[in-house]
């Protein structure tokens, strides 16, 4: 029986939030990360019993894809689980477990930033989903011969997740309120002109504005907007304020850079990564 790392747990809505976690071994505990159940008390007691069953635990049911027939309340359907979320630890902003028809939150972290080199401030939490399906697919293809516990560690692997065609979405939560959308551009310009160079070369300007230029300057970000990069089929970044879509523009090397910033081998929050990394290690295990 593979088991997830992800905290996903299950607590009475009435419970306070927890603390946040600070050591690797905590991070990933029961108590570390709230769920909020909105399907009901009755729903919210079976889960919570179903969390401490380790038979039974409600990351298999959030990735299975027979969750009907793990957890008592089998008749929950795939739109029910939308009414499920996971809290960032810090920043208490939450995060639903499944986005759009299939892809699922396999890790939450939070991106801080200095300013003027001074303190160093919360400015989004994050939300990274990926079809789970599509990552099955590509170890069933490629990597079927190794173990989960190889895969989570393997760069050709982690390598091939950010340059396979695999729905996936980074969801940005903006915990900082005095944010304007001219430094959002500025900040992806820089972090994601530097992917850019890193995995494309010096010649992409085009491309980054091409990119920048679809946060336009009508759009307010206030405190908790959410901001959706989305790769969509044929490595089509897609991009959503506030659910509205606001472009797209298709460039492997874009979404390549893109997803680098999150799960690459400099992620904004270690933390997140590694969260990710074992789940897609533990999906594999369930093929
Ligand atoms: C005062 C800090 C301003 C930072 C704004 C960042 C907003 C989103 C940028 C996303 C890309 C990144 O995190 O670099």
């Amino acid at each position: 029986m593979v088991s997830f790392r992800f905290p996903f747990s299950f607590s009475q809505p009435s419970l306070p939030k927890p603390p946040r976690a600070t050591s690797s071994s905590s991070r990933f505990s029961v108590s570390a990360v709230a769920v909020t159940l909105t399907v009901g008390a009755a729903a919210a007691g079976a889960a919570v019993a179903a969390s401490r069953n380790p038979s039974h635990s409600i990351v298999d049911w959030v990735f299975s894809s027979h969750r009907s027939s793990l957890l008592p309340w089998g008749s929950m359907t795939l739109a029910d689980s939308s009414s499920e979320s996971v809290a960032e630890p810090k920043t208490g902003f939450s995060f639903p477990a499944t986005i759009g028809e299939s892809r699922r939150l396999l890790g939450v972290g939070l991106r801080k930033k200095s300013v003027l080199g001074l303190k160093n401030i919360d400015v989004y939490a994050f939300g990274i989903y990926a079809d789970c399906d599509d990552v099955k697919k590509l170890v069933g293809e490629k990597y079927a011969s190794l173990a989960a516990s190889e895969l989570r560690g393997n760069k050709a692997f982690i390598d091939q997740l950010m340059e396979a065609d695999i729905k996936m979405t980074i969801r940005l939560q903006i915990v900082y309120g005095k944010l304007n959308i001219r430094s959002v551009r500025n900040a992806f310009q820089e972090s994601v002109g530097n992917r850019l160079k890193k995995f494309g070369g010096v010649d992409n300007d085009e491309l980054l504005e091409s990119f920048t230029s679809l946060f336009k300057d009508e759009y307010k970000i206030p405190r908790s907007s959410i901001i959706d990069l989305t790769q969509e089929p044929g490595h089509v970044l897609s991009v959503a304020i506030e659910g509205n879509h606001v472009g797209s523009v298709k460039s492997k090397l874009l979404c390549r850079s893109i997803l680098d910033l999150y799960i690459g081998e400099e992620p904004f929050d270690k933390n997140a990564r590694e969260d990710f990394l074992d789940n897609v290690a533990s999906l594999a295990a369930h093929k």
